[in-house]
């Protein structure tokens, strides 16, 4: 258990999260690992018995690039972070469902939200590691793969824009009815990250609050490589 990456998680200015999390429907947080842990999560990249399955994306025709999803039990760098952003993003879930007229229904334990998904049949493990190289990009998408899902996930940089890569930039697009698209371009300091919904988010119109549609990105990697951390709560199917 490492208590420093607790002790930045449960530091963090939950206060202004949650309002940039209201407010624009999305939130970035300085760095929470350090370049240790960043580096040791990256030197493990090869390590295959970690992983249950490595995507090549432009098979999919996803973008370009490569990703792996974690085996479970999580490695406890991933495992801490999971279960140390969910309950603070359950409170936000659920106040958004109250601002859609909907009922709470995200439990305040990672723990009990997980046994939901393995009740509905989603019991591998999401979390992933993504790594680009130039010319690599990742298209528009959202990350849903089942009935349950969470409305939140994280992404961590694992190492440094202008240094370790060029381009690659976090991209999130919000769609909201019968308008144009929106887009925000989010760069991250090595270790620092960013909390984007699943999904959609609520933004409030003149006779309350409607769904706004968000998907996400990587914009193209003109340099180097750039590694990444995505933190999805459900499990899939
Ligand atoms: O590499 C990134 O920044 C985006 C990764 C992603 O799509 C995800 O974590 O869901
Ligand atoms: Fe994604």
């Amino acid at each position: 258990m490492d208590k420093g990456l607790s002790k930045r998680m449960a530091a963090l200015d939950w206060t202004l999260l949650q309002r940039n999390l209201d407010e624009q429907g999305f939130a970035t947080f300085p760095a929470i690992l350090d370049p240790e842990q960043c580096s040791e999560i990256m030197a493990s990249y090869g390590e295959e018995s970690l992983y249950r399955k490595t995507i090549d994306m432009k098979r999919y025709r996803f973008g370009a690039g490569e990703y792996k999803y974690f085996q479970s039990p999580l490695p406890s760098i991933l495992q801490q972070l999971r279960e140390g952003f969910y309950p603070e993003l359950a409170l936000t879930a659920n106040r958004w469902l109250g601002q859609l007229g909907k009922e709470s229904r995200y439990p305040v334990s990672l723990q009990e939200f997980l046994k939901e998904c393995h009740e509905a049949g989603q019991e591998r493990s999401t979390p992933l590691i993504l790594k680009y190289e130039a010319g690599g990009y990742n298209c528009l998408h959202q990350d849903l793969y089942g009935e349950i899902f969470f409305p939140f996930q994280v992404l961590l940089t694992l190492n440094q824009e202008e240094e370790d890569y060029e381009g690659g930039e976090f991209l999130l697009v919000e769609q909201r009815p019968r308008a144009q698209s929106r887009g925000h371009v989010i760069r991250l300091e090595r270790g620092a990250g960013v909390i984007f919904p699943t999904q959609f988010r609520p933004v409030q119109g003149t006779r309350g609050y409607y769904r706004a549609t968000l998907r996400h990105g990587v914009g193209t990697v003109t340099a180097g490589k750039r590694y990444s951390l995505g933190i999805i709560f459900h499990d899939a199917t």
